[in-house]
């Protein structure tokens, strides 16, 4: 690995950065200059979401003493040792992954451009290594599981490239952020900051969750523990999927801040891509917290915890994290403050640590499930448990279900009664809401969204697909919408209700008759052109149709009228709390 240059800060008093150094990769504005001619001529990597926080924190110094992405020895030795090839800690891969035809195109000794998705040149890099990794291998090592349910798993298998480029990085500038500018500090700019207001001794706060009352209580603790000031260390880059946005959580952050004597806390945001590798994960935390001049690290119950496995087991143990903080702290020289789970106790209107309640006393806590439950429903938040800011914040993200949107997707045979019962559906929603609500109609969809696409399973994918996206869309701006193509293939209905689902309501309806019935109706003649031979690949037919496994609702229009089609809907709806009063 290459050592990177003299340091440049004088704060003395400061922890030493990890390895002794802060490694800021970024060179100056000649050099600067001279990378963005040479670029014009180098092979470009365009880097992924989590690509884009691991440069920023190698050319920002936080992952001291990195000086690019790792080679093979380095790689190799920190799965299987958390060292890198000289000796020091470092317990996660930080690898640039790309597809084999970009690892074929490259040789040792090339420079590479690494850009964010616009093509801003961010980086050159000289590749001093391609290989193709063992990934069975680094999940076992690092993650300690092959479950793809673990985050870092499913990335290292379903989303990396199957091939590693390591080398060191020159920085021509940091990834571009215009959100709270003002809140993201650099490990340099922090430290100078600590050592203006001489902040010798600063526990570092790492969270990836909205702040409540227990943390608020347990990092004023853990402060006065130390005898010194809170640094709120929040993760603004990649967490754990589901997780309350980065926005919402900020807004939380601030609001909290105030709660806290004068001048003991400060807030950063860091732009970390995390793997939720539990106690590895730990480690690598505090490196991190290290080179941007903490001294302390709080570390609590299931710290970076990517929760339960596919049996339901969790994939750490609850404390495991602080177990292995304790045997590298010397090593790591930042110290932990290990943290039990605080409780609320009603007796004493306090929050205090787990193991410190005497047996008997009643507790109080709120899961993150039942907070989340509450929201949907539009319950208060209790104020032991939060302030009133953040309650408002997490209700504006989270509002209850009757104000948020919601899809209900129709799918059946040609001639079942989509149409009909969609538009049904639609002015009942419209008159008992008072809401618009849009209908993507197969048949009408296909006249503008989807001009052009014909019927083969490539087509009616994309064209199912398309309407899941429009559908999305208006559900995440909280509207209401009906969509009706014949959808016969299971994957894209699965593929539209993750994708709707993450912002709010998804009904699918399988609206289902007999094939006979289906072709005695025949709307618009199709069947009978079919079934002589006028037309090819009818759903039904001479093409396949797939019924779904999991409707939230079925219509079995062949007995039931379209008023009663419809009350069943209407019934799920209000039941799901879609149709609250406003
Ligand atoms: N080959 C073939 N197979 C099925 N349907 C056909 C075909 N050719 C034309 N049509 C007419 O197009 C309507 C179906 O379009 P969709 O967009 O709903 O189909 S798909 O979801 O993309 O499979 C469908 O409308 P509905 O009868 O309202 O379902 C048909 O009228
Ligand atoms: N219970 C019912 N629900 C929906 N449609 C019905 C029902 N009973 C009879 N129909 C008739 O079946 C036909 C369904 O056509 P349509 O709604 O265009 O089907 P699709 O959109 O699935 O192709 C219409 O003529 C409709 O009047």
């Amino acid at each position: 690995m290459w050592r990177c240059g003299p340091a440049l800060l004088k704060e003395g008093a400061l922890i030493a950065p990890h390895g002794g150094r802060l490694c800021e990769l970024l060179v100056g504005p000649e050099r600067a200059q001279k990378l963005k001619e040479e670029a014009l001529q180098l092979p470009s990597i365009v880097l992924t979401e989590r690509q884009l926080c691991d440069l920023e924190l190698l050319l920002n110094g936080g992952f001291s003493p990195l000086t690019g992405f790792m080679t093979r020895r380095d790689y190799d030795r920190v799965v299987e040792e958390m060292r890198l090839a000289d000796g020091t800690l470092w317990p996660i891969p930080i690898t640039l992954d790309v597809h084999r035809d970009v690892a074929r195109s490259l040789e040792v000794g090339d420079r590479v451009a690494l850009r964010d998705p616009t093509g801003v040149l961010l980086a050159v890099m000289t590749v001093e290594d391609v290989w193709q990794p063992d990934k069975e291998r680094e999940a076992r090592e690092v993650f300690r599981t092959l479950d793809r349910k673990h985050p870092a798993v499913h990335y290292l298998f379903d989303v990396a490239g199957d091939y590693y480029v390591g080398g060191r990085v020159e920085g021509v500038q940091l990834p571009i952020h215009y959100d709270f500018r003002e809140l993201r500090l650099t490990p340099a700019q922090l430290r100078h900051r600590f050592a203006e207001r001489g902040w010798t001794r600063v526990v570092a706060f790492q969270t990836r969750n909205p702040m409540q009352r227990a943390h608020k209580e347990l990092t004023d603790r853990a402060a006065r523990q130390i005898g010194g000031h809170l640094l709120i260390h929040p993760v603004v880059g990649m967490t754990k999927p589901g997780d309350v946005d980065y926005m919402t959580r900020v807004r939380c952050y601030r609001a909290i801040l105030k709660y806290y004597p004068e001048g003991l806390a400060d807030l950063s945001l860091l732009p970390l891509a995390m793997r939720m590798a539990g106690p590895r994960e730990a480690l690598w935390h505090g490196i991190i917290r290290k080179n941007y001049g903490c001294t302390h690290l709080i570390v609590g119950r299931d710290h970076a915890s990517p929760g339960t496995d596919s049996q339901g087991r969790p994939f750490y143990g609850r404390y495991e994290a602080q177990e292995l903080f304790a045997r590298y702290e010397d090593e790591l020289g930042i110290r932990m403050v290990p943290f039990q789970e605080m409780v609320y106790v009603p007796s004493r209107d306090a929050y205090i640590p787990a193991d410190e309640v005497e047996p008997g006393i009643e507790t109080w806590r709120i899961s993150g499930t039942e907070l989340r439950a509450r929201l949907a429903k539009g319950e208060e938040l209790p104020s032991w448990f939060t302030y009133p800011e953040v309650a408002a914040e997490l209700r504006r993200a989270y509002p209850p279900r009757h104000e948020q949107g919601f899809c209900v997707f129709f799918t059946g045979l040609p001639s079942s009664g989509k149409s009909t019962l969609a538009n049904a559906l639609m002015v009942r929603l419209m008159e008992l809401t008072g809401r618009p609500v849009t209908l993507l109609d197969g048949d009408v969809v296909r006249t503008h969204l989807s001009k052009g696409l014909g019927f083969s399973r490539e087509d009616r994918s994309t064209n199912v697909r398309r309407i899941g996206y429009v559908a999305s869309e208006i559900v995440r701006h909280r509207g209401i919408v009906i969509c009706a193509p014949i959808a016969p293939y299971e994957a894209d209905r699965r593929f539209n209700r993750e994708l709707i689902s993450r912002y709010g309501g998804y009904i699918e309806v399988y609206v289902n008759a007999p094939l006979e019935v289906c072709e005695q109706r025949d709307v618009k003649g199709l069947y009978r052109k079919a079934r002589a031979g006028l037309l090819t690949g009818f759903t039904g037919v001479d093409d396949p149709y797939e019924p779904p496994s999991q409707p939230e609702v079925v219509v079995e229009t062949d007995k039931q009228s379209v008023e009663e089609g419809v009350a069943t809907i209407l019934a799920t709806l209000e039941r799901l709390g879609f149709l609250g009063s406003p």
